[in-house]
């Protein structure tokens, strides 16, 4: 019998909540993030019994202590299976060898063929079941700089308590992310162009959050990674490669390509619950900020230039304050201390102690586009492994940290037919796209062009609320 499990945000100030009300809350209203009161632990025998699951049913089991007390374990168990019956693999986050040492483990096989499926596809059935228990209706609001916006109207599409507007920067996705989003045209659908960077949309988001009367009228949520369940959400596929490669009796590594630091986050949750995990590698483009971090404990802001990887263009990554609240021992207030400084400034430099800390388990590995389209080549060649651009990056940061018999996985997050122009670049072949996306080029698309401003915005977003009333 598990207790109900409890949230506190990074910077002390908002109330303590449930998994249900964090799921709904988003961002906490102090600007901080939520995360666990104390982290669960799974002893090496519960490890060893989750081996050989199907993944729906491993997933419920390694989420359960995060929604106890607010969903069922039945519940959970069910909606899982609904969540992962249409991915396209049979395994759903299949792992494959490509080199001696060296994994990679595909997330890519739901319907918008990146790893945001992985937990979009659970949370709009989490809402839809807290929503209609508590007979309420949210507004997500979401930025993305690719894949988060696809996923998230993947799972919210004609749900009738949700409504779901996603901003995203002008310009600054690739031709198949942006007609993913645009092309839905399901009206609790809206989809804004904004005229700036991902962090702009980014920045939108939490302004409307820290809004509080408008964040209250419109009832907003998130489904970004600020939301907690996401991040509970991508916990389970490192368990299940984990686990096919020996743990808890081996550790393993992993190699995650990185922006906002939600998946890697995962990884290290993971971690926290007693999983064997040796070594983390965050693999950046050239928005080198976490390496930089990594490397030299220098954060500051260069500004975000676009890149062939264009869903890693960030320069500031949400999820790296959770980590930073316990790289500062849980201190609420020296978390939002550094986190306003580090805003206020565009730095952030931390005491050597905790430096040394985050990099005892994670390194940095930052590659330029050059590089990047190199690394396709040679996966192509060497494996017969068409990466897209950003596993090509989290592959190399794997293969720069590998151990002897450590087994190093590392995540495979987008399908590389979402970016045809860099792999036609890098070796000759534009991967069409499967069957269910064929015609994507010839649907009508429906966005508006919008200035980050966010009076514009919030104006947008209160017309979405009035047309799906
Ligand atoms: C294909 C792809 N790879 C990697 C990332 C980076 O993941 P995270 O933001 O969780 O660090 C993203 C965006 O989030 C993505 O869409
Ligand atoms: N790369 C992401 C950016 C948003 O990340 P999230 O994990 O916080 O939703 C994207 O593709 O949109």
């Amino acid at each position: 019998m598990i207790g109900p499990m409890r949230y506190i945000s990074t910077r002390g100030q908002a109330p303590v909540r449930d998994f249900s009300s964090v799921l709904l809350a988003g961002l906490a209203e102090d600007g901080g993030l939520y995360l666990p009161e104390s982290w669960p632990e799974f002893s090496p025998q519960q490890w060893r019994d989750l081996r050989g699951l199907p993944y729906p049913e491993l997933a419920a089991r390694v989420m359960a202590p995060f929604t106890a007390g607010s969903i069922a374990p039945d519940v959970l168990a069910g909606l899982c299976r609904d969540a992962y019956a249409h991915f396209d693999h049979a395994a759903i986050v299949p792992l494959t060898q490509v080199e001696d040492g060296l994994f990679v483990q595909e997330l890519f096989h739901g319907p918008t063929l990146a790893f945001k499926d992985m937990a979009m596809q659970l949370l709009g059935r989490l809402f839809d079941h807290v929503l209609t228990q508590r007979g309420e209706h949210v507004t997500i609001v979401g930025a993305t700089s690719g894949d988060t916006g696809s996923a998230a109207i993947e799972a919210c599409r004609g749900r009738e308590r949700l409504r779901v507007v996603i901003l995203h920067p002008e310009g600054r996705t690739s031709d198949v992310q942006r007609r993913q989003m645009t092309t839905v045209l399901e009206p609790n659908v809206t989809n804004l162009a904004v005229q700036g960077t991902f962090d702009d949309c980014q920045d939108m988001v939490k302004a409307m959050f820290a809004d509080a009367a408008f964040r209250t009228d419109m009832h907003l949520s998130a489904v970004n990674s600020i939301n907690w369940a996401r991040i509970a959400a991508q916990v389970p596929y490192y368990v299940y490669s984990a686990l096919a490669l020996g743990a808890p009796d081996r550790e393993v590594a992993f190699a995650v390509p990185t922006g906002n630091f939600g998946n890697v986050l995962a990884a290290w949750v993971a971690r926290q619950m007693g999983l064997p995990v040796r070594a983390l590698c965050v693999g950046s483009n050239r928005n080198d900020i976490l390496s930089r971090f990594l490397n030299e404990n220098d954060m500051s802001i260069h500004g975000v230039v676009p890149s062939l990887s264009p869903s890693m263009d960030i320069q500031v990554s949400s999820n790296f304050e959770r980590l930073l609240f316990e790289l500062l021992d849980r201190d609420a207030e020296a978390c939002a201390r550094t986190m306003t400084e580090f805003r206020k400034t565009g730095r952030m430099h931390v005491p050597t102690p905790v430096w040394d800390k985050a990099n005892a388990l994670f390194h940095g590995v930052a590659l330029d586009d050059d590089a990047t389209v190199a690394e396709i080549r040679r996966l192509h060649a060497e494996s017969q492994y068409m990466a897209d651009p950003h596993t090509a990056i989290g592959i190399a940061a794997g293969r720069a940290f590998r151990e002897s018999g450590i087994p190093m996985v590392a995540m495979a997050t987008a399908h590389p037919a979402k970016f045809p122009d860099a792999m036609e670049k890098a070796i000759g072949i534009r991967p069409a796209l499967p069957e269910a996306l064929a015609d994507l080029f010839d649907r009508p698309e429906r966005y508006e062009v919008v200035a980050a401003d966010l009076a514009a915005i919030e104006d947008r977003v209160r017309a979405a609320v009035l047309k799906n009333s």
